[in-house]
């Protein structure tokens, strides 16, 4: 029951799952609002209590986040059981490892990643996105057929999307893209992957805290959905590597396997120690893959939401298309800075509705303090970035969709965009530049030959989250595309 002296204030600790219990009794379904009610229920900015025997400090206002996000201090990951029981029992990858093995990975990663492309302006890359986006439109204009995701002007989001995300990352890590006679293949991979996604949230849930709840209860827990998700990923990478090193050349990098498999026999041959592996390799591309495949669909699910229950930003949208690009040609990522309302437009969907609540984990790597309390190390801390989305207090109508509450007087972009989907600081989401860039160029070609509608006779979507997990998601959505005279 004892909590540390100078703990924040928060709800008691009881046995086994310690204050989970209250958490769950303030929100069973989603725990970024069980830490919210919380919250205001103790009267705190900075929440402390126990998800089993975990000490958790929970912050909720802009100052307080932006302090665990840069501070060095905190930028250590958790430790558990379920996020190692996927990947060879080890603590490997880029999203739940810390310390130099982290550092090394993700400067690595992301280094070599962006020669191919990832995360900045690269034509070749480019080009692949428009091919796979005009391919969607073919579709949608009954070019080709795949009645699993559209019949009679009616598209299954999140699935339409996933071909043009995943295409994309998979030439970046594997040289590779699935052909569409072969989407059906690419699908399986992304719906695993959001299996994995919504197997548990970021707290862990109570598997994290009680491992051995998975023998009694496999599928209720959710180890069954992580499990058999991650392997099949897995699968897919192991495949990839054993294929890259059978025709292996040390003298041309096609892409990111090579030039990692590069990487490894250069420590091999000196025979340093080294935080290469083979595992590391397989782990770091489903870090990478899973969220390319998850994140910006179920982002883009959330943006249909929001224009079918707002007709007017969707016809303001398109006016500003129209003007800018015309019906001639897809928009580029040259025309970006020209379509302000169309960028506005997103990030306001992205604040009103934030994809990962609680961000990933954070951990205190040595005794600290925050708001004038202390934070012995090993404290799990997370922010709730769903919470400092909604304060009043910082966006006046938080309530309202506006996406002119990024724009000024004249209707260009404000200079400083203080939302924080994606993070900040030195584990700021590894792929927010792809997801800008991607998401933009889908969403504006989508909305520049079609208005996006309910369906009739039936309610319109709710613009909320409708499943919990590590991101929220709406449920699989049949939407109408109404192609544009
Ligand atoms: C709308 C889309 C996305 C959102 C809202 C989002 C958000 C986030 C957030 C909040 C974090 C945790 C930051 C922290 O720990 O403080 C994160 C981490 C991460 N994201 Fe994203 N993400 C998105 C898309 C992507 C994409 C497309 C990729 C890869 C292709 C990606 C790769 C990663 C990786 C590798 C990390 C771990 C970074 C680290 O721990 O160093 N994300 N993301």
């Amino acid at each position: 029951k004892q909590r540390p002296p100078n703990f924040p204030p928060g709800p008691p600790r009881l046995p086994v799952w310690g204050s989970y219990w209250l958490l769950l009794l303030n929100n069973f379904k989603f725990t970024h609002i069980g830490f919210h009610k919380l919250a205001q229920k103790y009267n705190t900015k900075v929440l402390g209590l126990y998800l089993g025997s975990f000490p958790t400090v929970v912050v909720n206002d802009y100052e307080n986040i932006r302090e665990v996000l840069t501070r060095p201090e905190f930028q250590g990951r958790v430790k558990m059981f379920v996020t190692d029981v996927r990947t060879y029992n080890k603590n490997l990858g880029i999203i739940f490892t810390d310390d130099v093995f982290w550092e090394q990975q993700r400067r690595f990663s992301l280094r070599h990643m962006r020669d191919f492309g990832f995360g900045r302006r690269f034509a070749e890359l480019e080009s692949i996105a428009k091919e796979e986006i005009q391919d969607m439109l073919d579709l949608l204009n009954g070019r080709r057929e795949d009645k699993e995701i559209f019949s009679d002007g009616f598209a299954l989001v999140p699935d339409l999307f996933h071909s043009v995300f995943y295409n994309a990352l998979w030439f970046i890590i594997a040289g590779q893209r699935f052909p569409t006679k072969e989407h059906d293949k690419l699908r399986y991979f992304t719906r695993q992957a959001l299996r994995f996604q919504k197997s548990i949230d970021v707290t862990g849930n109570a598997i994290a805290q009680t491992p051995w709840i998975r023998h009694f209860a496999p599928y209720y827990s959710g180890y069954k959905d992580l499990m058999e998700s991650t392997a099949n990923l897995l699968k897919n990478m192991e495949e990839a590597v054993t294929e890259h090193k059978a025709t292996y050349s040390e003298d041309y990098t096609r892409d990111f396997i090579d030039v990692y498999l590069k990487e490894m026999k250069k420590h091999e041959n000196a025979q340093e120690p080294s935080t290469f592996s083979e595992e590391q390799l397989h782990v770091t591309g489903i870090d990478y893959l899973f969220p390319a495949s998850t994140t910006v669909t179920a982002t883009l699910n959330f943006a249909m939401a929001f224009l079918i229950n707002y007709p007017d930003v969707q016809t303001k949208m398109q006016e500003e298309l129209d003007v800018v690009i015309g019906r001639d040609r897809l928009p580029t990522l040259d025309d970006r800075t020209r379509l302000p309302y169309n960028e506005a437009f997103l990030r306001e969907v992205m604040r009103k509705e934030t994809l990962v609540p609680l961000s990933v984990a954070h951990r205190a790597i040595e005794d600290t303090e925050l708001g004038g309390y202390s934070i012995s190390k090993d404290t799990v801390v997370m922010v709730n970035l769903w919470s400092f989305h909604k304060d009043p207090n910082f966006w006046g109508d938080p309530e309202v969709f506006r996406p002119e509450r990024f724009l000024n007087a004249k209707g260009e972009l404000l200079k400083k965009d203080f939302s924080l989907p994606f993070g900040a600081g030195k584990r700021l989401c590894a792929g927010e530049t792809f997801a800008r860039q991607f998401m933009f160029l889908v969403l504006s070609a989508l909305v520049q030959n079609f208005t996006v509608k309910g369906t009739p006779g039936k309610a319109l979507p709710t613009t909320e989250a409708d499943l919990p997990g590590i991101i929220v998601t709406k449920k699989d959505m049949w939407i109408r595309l109404e192609p544009r005279a």
